[in-house]
């Protein structure tokens, strides 16, 4: 089977610059691999470098080694590890979807606006991308009369189900799902299983951290554990 994401050799230190550059070697030689329609959960103890490798994965973090091959929708290939922030930037806006833990609200951008914004960045117009927006708002629960306010004042459930349908309105290649269903009720929780199996169906790869084990059990296809390197400190 072709590999959506295909990352090998993998290697991320953080240096502790206030501690006289102390380093911290976090992973080693890691790779993973997921292809269209499989979603792969990462499991391991906390500090085992789990979030780590999600930043690597997103772009956020640069690799101190390994490759991060990434399938555009057109077939291409580009490597996350060498990208420029020019490329990593069209990453974000064609392949790479990502639902965080918690919202970075915008100022004075209203909730379906900050939905929408994935569709606009990709050519969708204006009122079909509201309309889709919307329409994910309400299966998510987030009550209309929340829909046209910015998100800053709303709860934690309600700023993560913008988030959630920021992240799954648009169909990625490759989805990075960081706790997805962290601050939800148990319905909610129902509609993200849903969400998560309709992008497996269409084909997306997935890659998630899901402290709820009930959550991963019914998602994952498979588990790739990311074991601390506490030793070789
Ligand atoms: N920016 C940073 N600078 C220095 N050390 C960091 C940085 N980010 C993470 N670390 C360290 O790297 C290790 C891995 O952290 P990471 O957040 O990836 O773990 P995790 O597996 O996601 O943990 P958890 O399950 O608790 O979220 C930890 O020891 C952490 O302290």
């Amino acid at each position: 089977m072709s590999w959506t994401l295909k990352a090998e050799g993998l290697a991320k230190d953080f240096t502790l610059h206030l501690q006289d550059g102390v380093g911290i070697p976090v992973l080693r030689d890691v790779a993973i691999e997921v292809g269209p329609g499989e979603c792969v959960a990462l499991s391991g103890p906390s500090g085992a470098g789990k979030s780590t490798l999600m930043r690597l994965l997103q772009g956020n973090y640069g690799a101190d080694a390994g490759c991060i091959l990434v399938r555009r929708p057109d077939g291409s290939v580009a490597d996350l590890a060498i990208a420029s922030p020019r490329e990593v930037i069209a990453l974000r806006r064609d392949t790479i979807g990502h639902v965080s833990q918690f919202l970075r609200v915008i100022p004075r951008v209203p909730a379906v606006e900050i939905v929408a914004e994935p569709l606009a960045a990709r050519g969708v117009p204006r009122e079909e991308a509201l309309a889709r927006a919307k329409a994910l708002l309400h299966r998510l629960s987030l009550p209309r009369r929340l829909h046209a306010l910015p998100p800053a004042t709303f709860s934690g459930g309600e700023q993560q189900r913008v988030n959630l349908a920021r992240g799954f309105v648009a169909a990625f290649p490759l989805m990075l799902l960081d706790e997805p269903t962290a601050s939800l009720d148990a319905a909610n929780r129902e509609v993200v299983i849903a969400l998560i199996g309709e992008a497996k169906a269409r084909g997306a790869a997935l890659v998630g951290i899901f402290h709820d084990r009930e959550v991963r059990d019914r998602v994952a296809d498979r588990v790739l554990e990311v074991a601390p390197l506490r030793d070789a400190a």
